[in-house]
């Protein structure tokens, strides 16, 4: 025969286990261990009860711990609950209302006590009679102030004793019914008259993710306390309870009728421990909601101070003419909205100034993306630019954006537009003419601001005349046109952007002070720099990577460690400047100049004059600085030799 004691002889948990070493004061208290909980099984089951797994308990017994659905269910025959028929009964039907309010609830912090409100007004719906409240642990000390209560008009909801509360606390604690409990101080607090007038309890233990941001004390209603933090609360992630890791509740709802009421049901109990489970798993997803947000707010923040970061390193140097024009074409265009068309060799700086432009526009806050339609086959360049659906093409998994979408609302930079085939350039005519477009191989019609700018190296004239550039589309781009200089044609500006590189490189790396020579800044004002600012770049990065390791002081960068590519270099100046007693005739092309022994000083002027000047792609600013001359000096000359020329010819 079974013990009374054993609150479930199977598993030989005696009365004891439950309550504890105080136990229960009343040998006439009848107690329910109802629900043992396992959180991994929570909410997998339906809502409401299945008459399959129902079993009627009898009075004064014990019934064995199970969860909702797990054949554990308790259904109180006398109250009606039992259902046949399948369909819903009220309370579920409660019960599924409070779980779609529940789950209208946005992340916003104060949505935990909103789901806690919603809880308590679905239990005093379904049980009129009751008093109940909600407690939180804020730490693993004392019973804490409920931070929700419900109580009837001329009622007043008590708190239970620390006692009891341990049991609903202790690792894998169950909810609990317990009748006939009136005058049981274990169990029930007096009430102001002094009396212990409770007549039953349920306490059902919660699990719930610690609440966001302590609003608690906003609008809460008696008996709340003000004044927490959400890191006092007990470390509980979400994902910790969805893995069942923790089994000691953080919080408990505490339910009492008293003795003029009717007593809570096995029915009340189940009610109950669903609404709460409900309230958990809305409270998890209110707290994994949050989170998310929580990421995406940091990653905008950290998008927004890269972008900054970004617009501050986004410096055009240079103080050539040139460059200044550019510069000043740059502050005028980025305030409007046109179309800006960039034309320039390879390497000259293009991107930099589409960059330059978005950031300096009312658009610096929203994405820069640069696309290079040379990079790409045709249905790429088209997927790329436009997006494209899932299973559109082979090898399409997934869905894609494409650079309009991810532009929008800043600017997308096409480079090498001119490799872009004719069939694409009237799809993107008609998005710049403010059309919508559609994703490859979907219906839905897109559209977005964004601002294009659009670079090339080629004569996109040219182009049009020939039949390959779409002319409608020129003039589109071609709203505002920016030239972009080569660099040969910047004059100082080479030297200039070849020690910011050194510096560069050098912090970049780590390592000790450089600067470069006099030599080397000749030898790199001789060259023709064809890869432009990008060529130029790389020959300092070069230089500053294969500098000695062991360096005292600062390292100077000689003419010998500028590796350059093509061998025009004017090796003469540089010779001169960095040997200067070894005088030397040779040419600025870099060929060796045949200078015979009849050779006048002039002729040899003139020729070198020549060499230096083709080196420089005819760059007079240039030469004459490489020559060491002034500009009018070199003007000067070149027009005697032009007049000699002209009178050799007549
Ligand atoms: N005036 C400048 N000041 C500082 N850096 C520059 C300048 N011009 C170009 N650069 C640097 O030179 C490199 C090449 O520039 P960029 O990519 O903008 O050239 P591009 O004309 O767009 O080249 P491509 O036509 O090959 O795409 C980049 O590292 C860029 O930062």
């Amino acid at each position: 025969m079974a013990d009374p004691n054993r609150v479930n002889p199977e598993e030989d948990v005696t009365q004891e286990d439950v309550l504890g070493e105080q136990g229960i004061a009343d040998p006439d208290a009848e107690w329910l261990d109802i629900v043992s909980r396992s959180p991994a099984s929570r909410l997998a089951q339906p809502i409401g009860f299945s008459p399959s797994q129902a079993s009627t308990v009898s009075e004064s017994s014990f019934v064995s711990p199970g969860g909702i659905g797990d054949g554990g269910d308790v259904v109180d025959g006398e109250a009606g609950h039992a259902n046949t028929s399948g369909l819903p009964v009220k309370s579920d039907l409660s019960l599924l209302q409070m779980a779609f309010a529940m789950g209208r609830l946005d992340s916003s912090d104060e949505e935990f006590d909103a789901a806690a409100e919603l809880l308590l007004q679905t239990l005093a719906a379904q049980i009129p009679s009751a008093e109940i409240g909600l407690y939180l642990y804020v730490n693993d000390g004392e019973l804490p102030m409920p931070r929700h209560v419900h109580q009837r008009e001329g009622h007043r909801y008590r708190r239970p004793p620390e006692s009891l509360v341990r049991q609903v606390r202790a690792p894998g604690a169950s909810a609990l019914l317990a009748r006939n409990v009136l005058g049981d101080r274990t169990l029930a607090t007096e009430n102001t008259r002094g009396e212990i007038d409770v007549e039953s309890i349920v306490l059902v233990p919660l699990h719930v993710p610690t609440p966001p941001n302590n609003h608690a004390a906003d609008g809460m209603q008696e008996g709340t306390v003000a004044g927490r933090t959400a890191s006092q609360f007990p470390e509980q992630t979400a994902e910790q309870m969805q893995a069942g890791r923790m089994d000691t509740a953080n919080g408990f709802v505490h339910v009492i009728t008293t003795a003029r009421d009717p007593s809570l049901s096995e029915r009340d109990l189940a009610v109950i421990v669903t609404a709460c489970e409900i309230f958990c798993e809305a409270c998890r997803s209110l707290s994994q909601r949050q989170e998310l947000q929580l990421t995406l707010h940091q990653s905008r923040e950290t998008i927004r101070r890269l972008r900054s970061q970004l617009a501050g390193r986004v410096k055009l140097l240079g103080r050539s003419d040139k460059i200044q024009q550019v510069q000043y074409q740059i502050a005028q265009v980025a305030r409007s909205g046109a179309s800006v068309l960039l034309r320039g060799e390879s390497g000259t700086g293009k991107e930099l100034v589409a960059s330059a432009i978005h950031y300096a526009s009312p658009r610096a806050d929203s994405p820069m993306v640069c696309l290079n339609c040379a990079a790409l086959s045709k249905d790429l360049l088209e997927s790329e630019l436009f997006g494209h659906e899932k299973g559109a093409f082979t090898g399409a998994t997934d869905q894609k954006k494409g650079k309009f979408e991810a532009a929008s609302g800043g600017t997308l930079m096409l480079d090498e537009i001119g490799e872009m085939n004719l069939d694409l350039q009237a799809k993107l005519l008609r998005v710049l003419e403010g059309h919508p477009f559609e994703r490859v191989g979907g219906h839905e019609a897109i559209r977005v601001d964004v601002r294009v700018v659009a670079a090339t190296h080629r004569d996109l004239q040219a182009m049009v005349r020939a039949g390959t550039f779409r002319q409608d589309l020129f003039y589109r781009l071609n709203v505002i046109e920016i030239v972009v200089p080569p660099l040969r044609e910047r004059g100082r500006d080479i030297t200039l952007l070849a020690e910011h590189f050194v510096s560069t490189f050098v912090q970049t790396m780590g390592r000790g002070p450089m600067k470069l020579t006099q030599g080397a800044m000749k030898k790199l004002l001789a060259y023709p720099w064809p890869g432009n600012v990008r060529e130029l770049r790389n020959v300092i990065e070069r230089a500053v990577v294969m500098a000695p390791l062991e360096l005292r002081g600062t390292h100077e960068i000689t003419a010998d460690e500028i590796m350059l590519t093509r061998a025009v270099v004017n090796e003469t100046a540089v010779d001169e400047a960095e040997n200067p007693q070894r005088a030397s005739a040779q040419p600025a092309s870099g060929r060796r100049m045949e200078v015979s022994p009849s050779m006048s000083l002039a002729k040899l002027e003139r020729e070198h004059i020549q060499n230096v000047l083709k080196s420089t792609g005819g760059n007079k600013s240039q030469t004459a600085s490489i020559l060491g001359i002034e500009r009018s000096t070199l003007d000067r000359k070149l027009k005697r030799y032009a007049a000699e020329d002209a009178k050799t010819r007549s």
